[in-house]
This record gives C-alpha cells, sequence and structure tokens, in this order.
C-alpha cells in the first residue's frame, strides 16, 4: 500500500480528518492520499487533477484540503501600446479562459488599439475598504460616535499603522441605519489588494472605538464595504483601483480593421451598453468587461470572486469631428471607467508559480517602486485589455459578426 492509500484508509476509518492529512504527511502526499479517497467514495478518476506542475507546498497559503490543480488554458493578446500614469509602453496581455473567440476578439482590439497610437489609462482613486457595523442604543449614541470618529481618525490612523508596514489608513466614513453604525474605512494598501491588510488593520481601529464610546462591534465586515457583492457604493465611491483607459480611433482604423463605422459603435453603444442595461437595472454599463477582468485575474492570481465589483464598469463612445471640419465624417471616441477594480502584485494568489510568471509577462511581479506602482500599472493594463475588448465585440455586435465569430472560434 503507498503512503497515500495507507493515509485515506486512516481517513476512511475515522482515525483522520481529511484536513488533518498535512500533520501526517508533505503536501504532496496529503493531496494524493485526498484524491484516493475521492476517487474510492465517488466515480471520480483524478488523473488530469493530480498532474499538476508546482509543489503542493508552494499553494498551502492559498487553499485547504487540496486535491490537485484545475488547469485553465491562458493566452496573450497584444502586445498594446498604453500610456498610463504607471504602466509606461507595450505589454502582452496574459488572459486565461476557456471562451472560444474572448482572446480573437482582445487582441482584434489591441491591434486597433496600437494602429490609433495606443491606449491611455488613468487612475482616478485608490483605496481598499473595510467597513465594520457597530451597535449603538439610539440615534443619540449614533450621532456621539460620528463625532467621536471625525475628531479622532489620527487615532484609529495609529492604531492600524501598528498592523502594516504598507497600509495608511486614508480616512472613515460614517454611516447611520437606526441604532446600527457602519465605518467605512479606506486605506491605501500599495501593491497588495489589500484585503486581509485593511481586515486586520480594521480590527486593531476597531479596539479603540469600542474602548473610547459606547459603540459594540457586531462584525469586522457590515457589508458596506462592499466586497464580493454587486452594490452601487462601489460604482459610485470607488474601490480598489477606479481607472479609465480610452482612444481615438481613425475612422479608416474603424472601417478597415473593424468593418463598421464610428457613427454605428456610438448607436450601439448609447442604445446597448447605456439604454439597455438601465432598463435591466444593471450596475455595469458595459458589454463585456467581466470577460477581460476574469480572464486577467484568473492567470494572475487575483481573487476570483472581486470580478464582481471590477466589472463595475461604464463604456461611452462618440464620433468626434474636428472643429474646423464640423460636418464632415469623425472619428471614434471610446473610453471605459472601471470603479472598482481590485487587483495586486504582492499577497493572495499572485506568488503561485504560473501566476507570477504571468505577472512577470507584464513587468509587474511583486513590490513597486515606488510601492503600489505595480499594482497601479497593473490596473491600468486590465482597463487597456477592457477597452480592446469592448471594441472588439462592440463591433462584432454592429457588423452582425458576433454568431458567426463564436460559431467559428467557440464550438
Ligand atoms: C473573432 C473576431 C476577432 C474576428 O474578427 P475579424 O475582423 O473578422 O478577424 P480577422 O481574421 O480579419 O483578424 C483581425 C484581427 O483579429 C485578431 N484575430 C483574429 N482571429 C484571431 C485568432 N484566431 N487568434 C488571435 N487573434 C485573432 C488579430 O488581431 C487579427 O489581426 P492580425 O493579427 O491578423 O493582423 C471578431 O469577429 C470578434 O471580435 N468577435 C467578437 C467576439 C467577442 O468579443 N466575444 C467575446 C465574448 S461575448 C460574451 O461573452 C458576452 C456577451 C456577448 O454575451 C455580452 C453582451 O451581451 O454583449
Ligand atoms: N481577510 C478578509 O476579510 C479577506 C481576505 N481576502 C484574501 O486576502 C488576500 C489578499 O490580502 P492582501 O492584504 O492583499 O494580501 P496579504 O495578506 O498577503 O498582505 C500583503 C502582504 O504583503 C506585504 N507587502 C510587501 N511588499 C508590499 C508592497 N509593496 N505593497 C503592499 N504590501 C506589501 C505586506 O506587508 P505589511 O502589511 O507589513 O506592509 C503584507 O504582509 C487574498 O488571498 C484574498 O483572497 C479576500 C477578501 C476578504
Amino acid at each position: 500500500m503507498t503512503d497515500a492509500a495507507a493515509l485515506a484508509a486512516r481517513v476512511r476509518e475515522g482515525e483522520l480528518r481529511l484536513h488533518e492529512l498535512d500533520d501526517h504527511a508533505d503536501p504532496d502526499v496529503a493531496a494524493a492520499a485526498r484524491r484516493h479517497l475521492v476517487e474510492s467514495e465517488t466515480d471520480a478518476s483524478l488523473d488530469a487533477v493530480g498532474n499538476y506542475g508546482f509543489p503542493a507546498a508552494a499553494a498551502e497559503p492559498n487553499v485547504e484540503n487540496m486535491i490537485g490543480a484545475v488547469q485553465v488554458p491562458l493566452g496573450v493578446a497584444g502586445p498594446v501600446a498604453v500610456d498610463g500614469g504607471a504602466a509606461d509602453g507595450e505589454a502582452f496581455l496574459p488572459l486565461a479562459t476557456t471562451e472560444g473567440a474572448l482572446l480573437a476578439s482582445v487582441n482584434r482590439g489591441c491591434s486597433v488599439l496600437n494602429a490609433a497610437g495606443g491606449a491611455t489609462a488613468r487612475i482616478i482613486k485608490s483605496g481598499m475598504t473595510r467597513a465594520p457595523v457597530f451597535r449603538v442604543a439610539d440615534v443619540v449614541e449614533a450621532e456621539a460616535l460620528v463625532e467621536w470618529v471625525r475628531d479622532n481618525v489620527d487615532r484609529l490612523r495609529a492604531a492600524a499603522a501598528e498592523t502594516t508596514n504598507h497600509g495608511e489608513l486614508l480616512d472613515v466614513t460614517p454611516y447611520v441605519v437606526g441604532n446600527s453604525v457602519y465605518l467605512r474605512f479606506r486605506y491605501d494598501t500599495k501593491d497588495a489588494m489589500g484585503m486581509n491588510m485593511a481586515t486586520i488593520a480594521t480590527e486593531a481601529a476597531c479596539d479603540v472605538v469600542e474602548a473610547e464610546t459606547e459603540a459594540s462591534l457586531v462584525a469586522l465586515s457590515g457589508n458596506l464595504c462592499t466586497d464580493k457583492k454587486p452594490a452601487a457604493i462601489n460604482a459610485v465611491e470607488g474601490r480598489g483601483r477606479s481607472v479609465t483607459a480610452d482612444v481615438t480611433v481613425p475612422r479608416e482604423v474603424v472601417e478597415d480593421r473593424l468593418h463598421t463605422t464610428p457613427e454605428a459603435i456610438a448607436e450601439l453603444n448609447t442604445r446597448k451598453n447605456l439604454i439597455g442595461s438601465a432598463k435591466a437595472g444593471s450596475l455595469g454599463f458595459n458589454a463585456h468587461v467581466a470577460n477581460v477582468v476574469a480572464a486577467m485575474f484568473l492567470a494572475t492570481g487575483q481573487d476570483e470572486a472581486q470580478v464582481v465589483e471590477g466589472a463595475n464598469a461604464i463604456t461611452t463612445a462618440e464620433v468626434r469631428r474636428a472643429e474646423a471640419s464640423a460636418g464632415s465624417d469623425g472619428d471614434l471616441y471610446v473610453s471605459v471607467s472601471l470603479s472598482s477594480l481590485e487587483v495586486g502584485t504582492v499577497g493572495g494568489g499572485t506568488k503561485l508559480p504560473t501566476q507570477a510568471e504571468a505577472l512577470d509577462v507584464l513587468g509587474i511581479r511583486g513590490g513597486g517602486d515606488p510601492p503600489g506602482s505595480n499594482a497601479d500599472a497593473f490596473a491600468e493594463y486590465i482597463a487597456a485589455g477592457a477597452l480592446a475588448g469592448e471594441l472588439s465585440l462592440l463591433s462584432a455586435l454592429a457588423s452582425q459578426h458576433l454568431s458567426s465569430a463564436h460559431a467559428e472560434l467557440g464550438r
């Protein structure tokens, strides 16, 4: 009997629990034992799942009860030229997906961006939030808590600073609902996405609030943060990076490479992304920003649940005519603004071997110089990729090419 089979037998006999296997074997053997057990109790064969290309120990901070790895195909689009506040120059965009036609589409969009001189991208606002909820007696106590917080932000900042070298508390915004008070803490988390960092720092700050006021902490997260749920507060106030990318595409490039016109794209954008989304009650006023965000998140070890916020984006399109030639044919201006893109180049899954290599493709693995610049550049590359995707899909829809493209490439 192999070590793995013997360990699986001990779990089956109730002597060990599945999650205790790592205490009795190295992480690869523990994973093999779990596969053995799952295979013996289901109809599944886990040969492919067990055929992973990194030591299981490398994934220890990222997963419990590991049995192997799922492999998602990885492609590149580009290179695409990005003139950003932090990103500068040409980069290949790594995208992990199972949706045929997606890479082709983003790749076409990148070639259009290049033909237009490249995308421009800027971070407009930055800050990771955590909003604990406190119980107070009534509105009088709520008002007292809000005033105390306004007068004592420096004390909260000092308590938070004790827990992190890179994180910095930027501000605290109170919200009152009856006898519940929510304090939305916002941090500069530099190159980390920052959810662990902000949570740990906020706990330290909450200890001060509880010691100095009548308020009692109910929970460190009161859902006004808002993490991993669609929420208007993220669309309006931002979360993580708020980033915009834009481009003006010459008419002949739209006609030659996208087989449509600036007018058709602008009309489609209004009727689909703006009016259609409004009628649907959507938070995302775009075509498929989630596609690029999800594929780049998977490729680079981001928290995939935060695609919910990352897809909170508005796409605009208009025909631009030079003033001197009003009435003549114009070019196409397109922008995409992602209000809450939560990304990091340190922490989370960024250290996993394939994910770290994907960050290397973008040249932004690890901490930046100055700190925060790598994550800023990353957000700008994602915004440029989203812009490329929007341009290409809107064009395919405007020229009635969507279903034929997917029939050819996606089946
Ligand atoms: C498929 C294309 C690009 C063809 O578009 P085309 O213009 O007929 O292609 P082409 O053969 O003339 O090539 C043009 C360029 O496209 C790229 N390209 C072309 N083929 C490839 C390929 N195999 N691999 C890599 N790149 C490719 C490449 O950049 C190429 O330039 P080149 O390098 O040759 O000078 C186009 O029809 C298209 O973009 N369609 C849209 C597909 C799309 O965006 N799908 C996204 C998913 S849709 C979805 O998930 C969301 C949805 C739709 O439900 C949301 C909603 O409600 O709107
Ligand atoms: N706790 C929670 O509620 C939630 C957690 N998560 C998970 O949180 C993880 C991400 O949390 P996050 O805080 O980003 O990552 P980490 O918990 O890994 O924290 C980042 C670490 O990197 C260090 N660091 C080194 N260089 C830098 C730099 N240049 N910029 C910033 N930090 C640097 C920080 O040190 P130092 O702090 O000393 O500065 C810190 O130890 C993901 O795994 C995600 O899935 C997701 C949602 C909620």
